[in-house]
């Protein structure tokens, strides 16, 4: 091919690339094609973010935009994508942002996605618990899973919509119902849990946060979030008073935000961080690379319960392996049988929500 027809090819690539359809925005662009160069075309993962207008979806638009695994980043939500998309997509990064507005748009926001994150739906205000938001989640949540059973089925989800002890089993239905249910690629987002934890722990030890691991398991709402202080890393010991004080502060750590936030909503830019922690580590396992391991709430077999947060292996085909609780120390017994006696109700909810 000469230099001047391929230099027409090119144009005509980005003319198509660039053309804005009845659809979607792409970039915020409303340049014609001789305006722009050809992208790269960098390889990397096509990820959605459903609820990205909102106050977790904002930040976590921002740090997937900024994450070097992502090559297309589609943004939808019910209101206000069109400026966030054309915010976002000025970022000299490398991930295409195309937004999507309304339930019209959501299928095209689902199609090709190799990862969905969904944080649509209401936050708490102080005196609620999270199961006071499954009247209204729980519907959303439903709705959303359905488009993903249709335009995306062998995605991975990553559900952050709370009550997430509910909405996980609730995914759980849908994708059961529509026959495309793969148990590996549903994961509940727990991080938060951990990222608190971590964070406690080592202010308790006068350690960096970031040398700190501690499991979370269980569920994420109350009693249900279990902190395994027995098997804190670095390996260390707590007095009776510390692993009491520790263990409240992470089971009540969205309620202290939601408290301090006095009715403005809940944890937004501390929970975008374990959001896009988390994505990047599934991303990482789709990518095919070894030892990833984080909490997260899935269909389990740790314990009699159908779903149940512990640390997972993920790789290429979402969780490839569930680890065992290991020994547990006679305050977590006692806690572990608190948490499955609130989240089997909270499960049962949820499948009874998609069934009835
Ligand atoms: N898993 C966790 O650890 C964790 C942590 C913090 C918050 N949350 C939960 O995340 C959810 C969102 O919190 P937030 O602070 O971002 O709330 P928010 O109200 O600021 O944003 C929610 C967004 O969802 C959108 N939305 C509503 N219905 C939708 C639909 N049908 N389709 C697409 N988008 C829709 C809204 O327009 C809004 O932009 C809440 O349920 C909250 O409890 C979970
Ligand atoms: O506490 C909430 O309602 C939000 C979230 O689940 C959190 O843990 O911060």
């Amino acid at each position: 091919m000469d230099s001047s027809s391929e230099a027409h090819r090119r144009i005509a690539t980005i003319a198509a690339h660039l053309r804005p359809s009845s659809s979607q925005m792409e970039n915020g662009c409303s340049l014609s094609g001789a305006n722009c160069r050809a992208k790269g075309g960098a390889p990397g993962f096509k990820v959605a973010i459903l609820g990205a207008a909102g106050g977790i979806g904002q930040p976590l638009a921002l740090l997937m935009k900024m994450n070097p695994l992502v090559s297309v980043l589609h943004l939808y939500d019910i209101v206000n994508t069109p400026g966030i998309t054309a915010d976002v997509s000025h970022m000299d990064t490398g991930a295409v942002v195309r937004g999507f507005v309304g339930q019209p748009q959501l299928e095209d926001a689902l199609t090709g996605m190799d990862l969905v994150i969904i944080p649509a739906g209401v936050p708490r205000k102080p005196g609620m618990t999270r199961d006071d938001l499954f009247n209204i989640n729980a519907g959303i949540v439903k709705n959303l899973c359905e488009g993903i059973a249709k335009c995306c089925p062998k995605a991975t989800v990553n559900i952050i919509s709370n009550p997430v002890n509910s909405t996980v089993p609730i995914a759980a239905e849908v994708f059961k119902r529509a026959g495309t249910y793969d148990p590996k690629r549903l994961l509940g987002v727990t991080m938060l849990d951990v990222v608190r934890a971590n964070t406690f722990v080592a202010e308790v030890l006068g350690l960096d946060p970031r040398e700190v691991d501690v499991p979370v398991v269980g569920g994420h709402a109350g009693v249900t979030i279990l902190p395994l202080l027995s098997q804190v890393k670095p390996s260390c010991n707590f007095t009776k008073e510390e692993i009491e004080y520790i263990t409240n502060r992470i089971q009540n750590g969205g309620t202290e935000v939601v408290e301090a936030k006095a009715g403005a909503g809940s944890a937004t830019l501390s929970m975008a961080y374990a959001a896009v922690k988390f994505a990047d580590a599934c991303l990482r396992g789709l990518r095919g690379d070894a030892g990833v391991v984080e909490c997260a709430f899935v269909d389990s077999q740790v314990t009699e319960l159908p779903f149940f947060a512990s640390k997972v292996r993920l790789g290429r085909n979402g969780v490839e392996e569930i680890h065992q609780l290991g020994p547990l120390n006679e305050y977590e017994r006692a806690g572990l049988e608190k948490a499955k006696k609130e989240l089997s109700g909270s499960i049962e909810k949820g499948v009874a929500f998609v069934r009835k």
